[in-house]
């Protein structure tokens, strides 16, 4: 297979859902033409952002379905089919190569956590030779998976037995296995920068794609980040890096990245609902609060790229 890298932003959307906590699948085609007019090159569904873990496979199948109808060449669709399970994995596997998915990708098996490389990887051929047609993505994620293994010697091993391995999503804050990572066998890996926080180190370090959660609601930032850094403006990148840093606290104080970056969206068009037991919603009070201190550091100025 040949490996194409991906260029540019790729969001990991929130699961739409209703009142009821099921599914809302009417919002998926508005929340795909704003994602492309803010310039993003496709999405990551199902994954930690998208509370793939919380659903039920037939879910993630029916999601698959519906954000497959808004692929096109210049808007990828890679499908997130880790659980706990390589059965479970293998089955959304050939679903989403089945669909027309871009590429797949798995964190670690969560429970019974692979404590050796080699387990890793056993259980990643068994995910990817499901869907031998797309690439494969290792998506690393330690501070959710708690699989904490060195990516480099994955990279090594799996090379050898997964054929259609295209790289790693990589989100960790260790740089320097980032950049063995990207260095490794002449550069063949496709590292996905991870931290959207820590985007710049992660361009610096050579890094071309992205994969994130706050590129739901403020990828003109973030594309304005790219842009002063192929510019060689480093300091106009580290400035807007520090504003995208100012919001992400603001995210982690109310509950984390995937519960309020999806009450956010509400607010800038795209009503996605609640997040699914055990993450914790915001009470009303909460939210007012959470609303304030984004406004009080000028995020929806930020956002709106005619302000830039
Ligand atoms: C834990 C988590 O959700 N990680 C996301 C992706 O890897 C990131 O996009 C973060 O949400 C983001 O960098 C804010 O910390
Ligand atoms: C950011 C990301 O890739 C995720 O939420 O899965």
């Amino acid at each position: 297979m040949k490996l194409k890298k991906i260029n540019g932003l790729i969001a990991a959307p929130f699961t739409p859902m209703n009142e009821d906590g099921s599914i809302n699948l009417t919002v998926i085609e508005k929340y795909a033409e704003k994602l492309k007019k803010d310039g993003l090159k496709g999405v990551f569904i199902c994954g930690t952002t998208g509370e793939g873990m919380l659903l039920t496979n037939s879910e993630r199948k029916t999601i698959t379905k519906k954000w497959l109808e808004q692929q096109t060449d210049d808007f990828k669709i890679i499908v997130h089919v880790g659980t706990t399970s390589a059965k479970q994995s293998g089955e959304l596997a050939i679903h989403a190569q089945k669909s027309g998915a871009y590429a797949i990708g798995s964190m670690g098996p969560v429970f019974l956590k692979p404590t050796q490389t080699e387990e890793l990887v056993d259980f990643c051929a068994e995910v990817a030779g499901a869907a031998p047609d797309l690439p494969f993505y290792y998506y690393h994620i330690p501070s959710v998976s708690g699989v904490t293994l060195s990516m480099v010697e994955f990279l090594q091993k799996a090379a050898p037995v997964i054929p259609n391995l295209a790289g790693i999503k990589f989100t960790h804050n260790n740089f320097m296995e980032m950049q063995q990572c990207l260095q490794l066998d002449d550069g063949k890996w496709d590292i996905l920068s991870g931290f959207d926080e820590m985007l710049l180190a992660g361009l610096a370090f050579g890094a071309k794609g992205t994969v994130g959660s706050t590129y739901n609601f403020m990828a003109p930032l973030y594309n304005q980040i790219i842009n002063a850094f192929k510019n060689k403006n480093l300091a106009e990148a580290r400035a807007m890096q520090n504003k995208t840093v100012q919001i992400i606290n603001i995210l982690l104080k109310y509950n984390g990245a995937v519960v309020a970056g999806k009450a956010l969206m509400k607010s800038v068009g795209i009503d996605c609902g609640k997040c699914r037991v055990p993450l914790r919603n915001m009470t009303e009070i909460e939210y007012n609060n959470f609303i304030n201190e984004i406004k009080s550091v000028g995020f929806y100025n930020l956002i709106n790229p005619t302000n830039l």
